[in-house]
């Protein structure tokens, strides 16, 4: 169980690095998210900020951008959990701060009870195996292999990658059917396929929760159903929790159980699919249902 109480994050606005992102078009996040390294922290935090820039995000009076502000939320074991909201709702921030790739400015993160939000070190390494991530982008490593890709976070939790850890890798890349491509290279594969190296990878350290970051957003509509399915399929074989970060009701409404809807850093409604879908209470919910009346 994943409790989310009273969570703030506020930003001082930001201010562009002047540093272009590199240029084989690493995401920092995914380095961050499997280690504890507090440099790979700062460049993905860096990289975010530039991100905000670009978004031109709304600087309040106090010269602080409230990217949440009081977020519950609890989210059960084995559930699929939607957050959605559109864009610069405080999404990404919201799933950053599950992994601690960002710390709330206050509240706290409990999982089965334990408050994460302070841990730093081996602690912090250890729980973020146990809450892989996938995001938009894939975030695969461009110089490695699809199986490389796949083994990167035994050597990110060891230093080092076993003969174990590649059969494992292997049998997970079977499992999302590219086990013929382990040899290819990220820039051989198609946007989907990318996906599913992520998903496999997410895999293999046999995560608690796996966060997806708009993990469908830069798919079509075909690529997007088969990593909706494989994901669902995967959370009912192996009870992982999936928290879905989207800006769309159509990827909610095919695979999560329960939805928050996020509008500017605020949780306006949540509850069940079913629920939210039939009686929608918050006009934030109704424009991203499309049940709006534009002449109003
Ligand atoms: N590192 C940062 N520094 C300053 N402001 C930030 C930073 N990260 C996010 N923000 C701001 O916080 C707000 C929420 O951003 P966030 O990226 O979480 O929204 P989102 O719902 O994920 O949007 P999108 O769908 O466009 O990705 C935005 O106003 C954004 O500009």
């Amino acid at each position: 169980m994943i409790s989310i109480k009273h969570v703030y994050k506020s930003f001082a606005a930001p201010k562009a690095s002047g540093k272009k992102r590199r240029g084989d078009g690493t995401d920092m996040s995914y380095a961050a998210s499997v280690s504890g390294n507090p440099a790979l922290g700062a460049a993905a935090v860096v990289q975010a900020a530039d991100e905000a820039v670009e978004a031109l995000a709304p600087v309040e009076a106090d010269g602080f951008v409230h990217a949440l502000s009081d977020i519950n939320i609890e989210i059960a074991d084995g559930d699929i959990f939607g957050i959605i909201g559109m864009s610069g709702a405080g999404k990404s921030t919201l799933v950053r701060t599950i992994n601690l790739l960002e710390r709330p400015t206050s509240g706290t993160i409990e999982v089965d009870g334990r408050d994460v939000t302070a841990l730093s070190g081996e602690e912090l390494r250890a729980y973020r195996r146990r809450v892989a991530m996938i995001f938009q982008n894939f975030g695969l490593l461009a110089q490695k292999t699809v199986l490389d890709n796949v083994c990167f976070p035994f050597l990110a939790a060891s230093g080092k990658v076993t003969e174990e850890n590649r059969a494992r890798a292997l049998e997970l890349l079977d499992r999302v059917g590219l086990g013929e491509k382990a040899r290819s290279y990220p820039s051989q594969l198609s946007g989907g396929q990318k996906q599913r190296v992520a998903i496999a990878r997410a895999l293999a350290c046999e995560p608690e929760v796996i966060l997806c970051d708009e993990a469908t957003s830069a798919l079509d509509p075909k690529s997007t159903n088969t990593i909706l399915k494989l994901l669902r399929d995967i959370n009912r074989e192996t009870g992982v929790t999936l928290v879905v970060i989207t800006h769309s009701m159509d990827v909610v409404e095919k695979i999560c159980d329960n939805v928050a809807v996020l509008e500017r850093g605020r949780v306006v409604e949540q509850g069940s699919v079913a629920k939210v879908f039939a009686e929608p209470q918050a006009e934030a919910t109704r424009v991203l249902l499309g049940k709006v009346d534009w002449d109003a």
